[in-house]
């Protein structure tokens, strides 16, 4: 079965003013969705980032896949690495750690092994999880993922969110969060507060919510020193505190320097860095994440890697639609030592979804892996048509918290660390 055309639709969908290190979130998040078509009349569906940049390389690759097997992963990651010619990417908001050359060409092959591997579920009539070695849970369990927020963007009518910019705000939101989809632990955006307000929430959170496991994620806004006064503060109350310090020799040192586990989407984001990191054991937990991994296979070797060296195995996820829910869900569901409920910010981008609704729900804070052929999820092409409108007449091409929130406050300036 081969590929016959692969169509590219970059897509904007409503964010809410979400606050992190870097800024605020943009009224607008991009997505690409790709759909790979073959001749024998199958399709399938991936989704990754729509950042101009990445946008620009998954049209410069699309071209070059036409003609593979849909079987042929390896085929078509060589054919990826070679269409984009060492070209490297670059972390323009902030909160993506440093992107590699070899990082690039796993960033732009994920969503075409994602679609191949919906294209194969679909031709043998089994869901994606049977193709990554069969589910080992029914259901993937996510975590409730809190964000210091305003009430609405600058000139907009308040979202339905409310406003959270202290432990009142984020406990009411936790609250809201695990009544309407059931999570069973909780991570809260940091690096936007100073680090004594951020553990007064993280202590509000604890004592509304004293049996579920709590992250707190500054990405990168702490000095050595501030992270590990953190850690000290919040020992035994932390499940693992993430991506506190810049850079995997910071990260080492806060690690010698408490017992508290540290977990990562920063410092450990492409294969080459795992050798440093663990001859320094600069991270216990790696988040890992198909987008940047290089799809769900090559996900499994990070997952292999982890359980060679005792590093334990979570999930990163940054704004996104369904297509990536029900990868993420079959990723999960097929990875034995996945230790932790994974990250998603679906709650704050599901209201406008590109898959048509039923496939994909939380119960109990967790998600049913689909067992239909396939992802199991399908395209609401009008919805698809929608988002793709407001891509085009939104005006955001890449994603830039920092300049967004220049533009309410000119005196802000991105500072790593901050505190
Ligand atoms: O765990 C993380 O670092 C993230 O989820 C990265 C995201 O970009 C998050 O910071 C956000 O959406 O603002
Ligand atoms: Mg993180």
């Amino acid at each position: 079965m081969k590929i016959r055309d692969v169509v590219l639709t970059p897509v904007a969908f409503a964010d809410p003013p979400l606050l992190n290190s870097a800024g605020v979130h943009e009224p607008w998040a991009l997505r690409t969705i790709v759909e790979v078509h073959t001749d024998e009349g199958i399709s399938g569906l991936g989704e990754t980032y729509g950042d101009q940049e990445h946008l620009d390389r998954l049209r410069a690759v699309a071209p070059h896949l036409v003609g593979l097997d849909v079987f042929a992963g390896n085929a078509m990651h060589a054919r990826v690495a070679a269409a984009l010619g060492g070209a490297t990417g670059h972390d323009m908001h902030g909160l993506t750690g440093q992107i590699t050359a070899a990082g690039t060409v796993d960033r732009v092959f994920s969503p075409f092994e994602v679609a191949c591997l919906d294209i194969r579920g679909k031709a043998l009539g089994r869901p994606v999880c049977d193709l990554l070695g069969g589910a080992v849970r029914d259901a993937v369990p996510y975590s409730a993922y809190l964000f210091y927020k305003w009430a609405g963007h600058p000139g907009a009518e308040p979202d339905t969110w409310g406003e959270a910019l202290g432990p009142d705000g984020i406990v009411a939101q936790a609250r809201a969060m695990v009544e309407r989809y059931g999570f069973g632990s909780i991570k809260l955006k940091g690096g936007v507060f100073s680090p004594e307000q951020e553990i007064e929430a993280i202590h509000a959170l604890r004592d509304a919510f004293p049996n579920h496991p709590l992250r707190l994620d500054p990405n990168a806004a702490w000095t050595v020193e501030t992270s590990v006064k953190v850690a000290e503060a919040l020992d035994g109350v932390l499940e693992y505190l993430e991506d506190p310090t810049p850079t995997i020799e910071g990260m080492a040192e806060v690690a010698r320097r408490t017992p508290m586990p540290l977990a990562t989407n920063m410092c450990v984001v492409a294969f080459e860095h795992l050798p440093p990191a663990v001859a320094r054991n600069a991270v216990q937990v790696v988040l890992s994440d198909h987008h940047y991994w290089g799809g769900l296979h090559r996900s499994h070797e990070l997952a292999a890697i982890c359980r060679t060296f005792g590093i334990g195995l979570s999930m990163h996820s940054n704004s996104h639609l369904g297509i990536s829910l029900a990868a993420m869900t079959h990723l999960a569901a097929a990875t034995p030592n996945l230790d932790y409920a994974c990250d998603t910010h679906y709650p704050w981008n599901r209201a406008d979804d590109v898959v048509r609704p039923g496939a994909l729900t939380f119960t109990g804070g967790a998600v049913p892996v689909p067992t239909t052929p396939g992802l199991g999820v399908e395209l609401d092409r009008d919805t698809l048509a929608r988002l793709a409108e407001n891509y085009r007449t939104c005006g955001v091409r890449t994603r830039d918290d920092t300049g967004y929130m220049r533009t309410v406050d000119p005196s802000y300036a991105r500072k790593r660390p901050r505190w």
